[in-house]
């Protein structure tokens, strides 16, 4: 992990991955197949890519008793811990549709309407994560979400992860189809013989899945398109070198791409952080990952001040920011871009990931610089509300006339004006 000097003239760009020709040529012909062939191309496509043969896509409730029989109470237990926490701090964030009501009898507002049905993407292989099951469907449930379909794809023998399973259970989540990339997203967003349209697709997945989701943005709505995980940390000479590194490492085992970054202006806690990396990554199990991730993406970032640390935080926008500093609550005001921000030491990064209850879908690649975290306003839409006076329109709609010819539209004026013509008997 190398230590750099770094200045308050940083400059980062955002890169978007948009795939090879070949994987983008993939992807749109293997929608093209989904929308024209239905379940018979999910069927090919999952013994071609996951190498299983599959009577039904539907997960049956035998197969759900059979992931509870591999999964201890105790764990059931922390994961509907883990629910109830989320769900908690989801619930907080519900907008209320509001009515204004003017002095002229007008009234005016906006209602906020769930969408109908969304699709929940489960990544495969170890990188399908229960805890993402938990913080992808309960804001859809919180904000009233009238149908939640999963779709994964299934192993050779056709099984999904039995904690995967346990988690959308406990949800109550009961729609779920072994079913994975672009394949799945084609079968989401155009509907087969067995799955039904959705309205959105929410869940990360591989390059296969991101270029098929963006492919049928417009047609559905996506989540934002998320990339590998990323920590910053910004510290003082007050942080402890060894969880600094352990925190660094959390998010480096996620993925080879994934960036750890330490940011201080203390040259004897980067180093001290930097030995700490070396001596704790020997001893991980998914040590591979975590080395080249921290290799290829990870680097300490030596400032010239608590100050200008700060500055370099907001550049780098990272999706998950940890503040190890003796006062930590006090540069919250200065913290501009991030998309959860973990103040002091008892706020590891993985309190986040699993449990405290604040979404884990959060924005990557510089994003946080524009966007937010996934909740429950990523499940509804707002329909406004108009309802005019006879007084407000008597009012107002010689202006409204004027402003239409403006335009060159003569039927919006007649429209408005049309109220006021004579109407005879009526
Ligand atoms: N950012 C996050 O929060 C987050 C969380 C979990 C996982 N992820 C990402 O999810 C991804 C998981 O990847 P995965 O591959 O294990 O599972 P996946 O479910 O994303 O993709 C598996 C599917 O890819 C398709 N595929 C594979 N090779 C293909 C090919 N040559 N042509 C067409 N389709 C092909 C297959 O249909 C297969 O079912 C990783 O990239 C990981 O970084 C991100
Ligand atoms: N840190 C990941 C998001 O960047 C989410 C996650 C799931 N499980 C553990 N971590
Ligand atoms: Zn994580």
């Amino acid at each position: 992990m190398d230590i750099q000097k770094v200045t308050s003239e940083l400059s980062l760009k955002r890169k978007i991955d948009n795939g090879t020709g070949e994987q983008r040529q993939a992807v749109i012909s293997i929608l093209a197949d989904v929308e024209n062939r239905g379940d018979q191309a999910l069927h090919d496509y999952t013994k071609k890519f996951d190498g299983a043969l599959l009577k039904d896509f539907r997960v049956s409730e035998e197969e759900i008793k059979r992931a509870y029989e591999q999964i201890e109470d105790s764990i059931v237990n922390i994961i509907t811990e883990a629910a109830e926490n989320i769900r908690d701090y989801h619930e907080r964030m519900k907008s209320q549709s509001w009515i204004v009501t003017k002095p002229d009898g007008t009234m005016l507002g906006q209602q906020v309407t769930p969408l109908d049905a969304v699709g929940v993407y489960v990544p495969g292989g170890t990188a399908a994560y229960p805890s993402s099951v938990l913080m992808n469907v309960i804001p859809a449930q919180v904000a009233g979400v009238g149908r939640i379909v999963m779709t994964s794809p299934p192993n050779k023998k056709g099984e999904l992860p039995a904690g995967v399973l346990v988690a959308a259970n406990e949800l109550g989540v009961d729609e779920i189809y072994k079913v994975g990339g672009a394949q799945a997203v084609g079968a989401l967003a155009y509907g087969t013989e067995t799955i039904a349209p959705v309205d959105k697709i929410v869940g990360p997945g591989n390059i296969f899945v991101a270029l098929a989701k963006r492919e049928v943005f417009g047609l559905v709505d996506i989540d934002a398109i998320a990339g590998p995980s990323e920590i910053v940390i910004l510290a003082d000479e007050s942080a402890y070198p060894d969880e600094v590194a352990a925190d660094l490492l959390s998010q480096a085992e996620h993925d080879r791409l994934a960036s750890s970054i330490l940011v201080t202006h203390s040259e004897e806690l980067a180093y001290r952080v930097q030995k700490e990396v070396e001596q704790q990554l020997k001893t991980l199990p998914r040590r591979d990952i975590a080395l080249a991730s921290i290799e290829n993406h990870g680097a300490i970032y030596v400032t010239e001040s608590l100050e200008e640390s700060v500055t370099v935080v907001n550049k780098l926008a990272p999706e998950h920011l940890e503040v190890a500093t003796k006062d930590p609550h006090t540069l919250l005001g200065q913290i501009r871009h991030a998309g959860a921000i973990f103040l002091g030491r008892y706020s590891s990064e993985p309190v986040g990931d699993y449990f405290a209850g604040p979404n884990h879908v959060l924005p990557t690649n510089g994003t946080a610089a524009f966007s937010s975290p996934l909740s429950v306003e990523s499940f509804v839409k707002k329909s406004s509300i108009i309802s005019y006076s006879e007084k407000a329109l008597i009012e107002n709609a010689s202006k409204i006339a004027a402003f239409a010819r403006l335009e060159g539209l003569e039927a919006h004026a007649r429209a408005v004006e049309s109220r006021f013509k004579s109407k005879g008997e009526n």
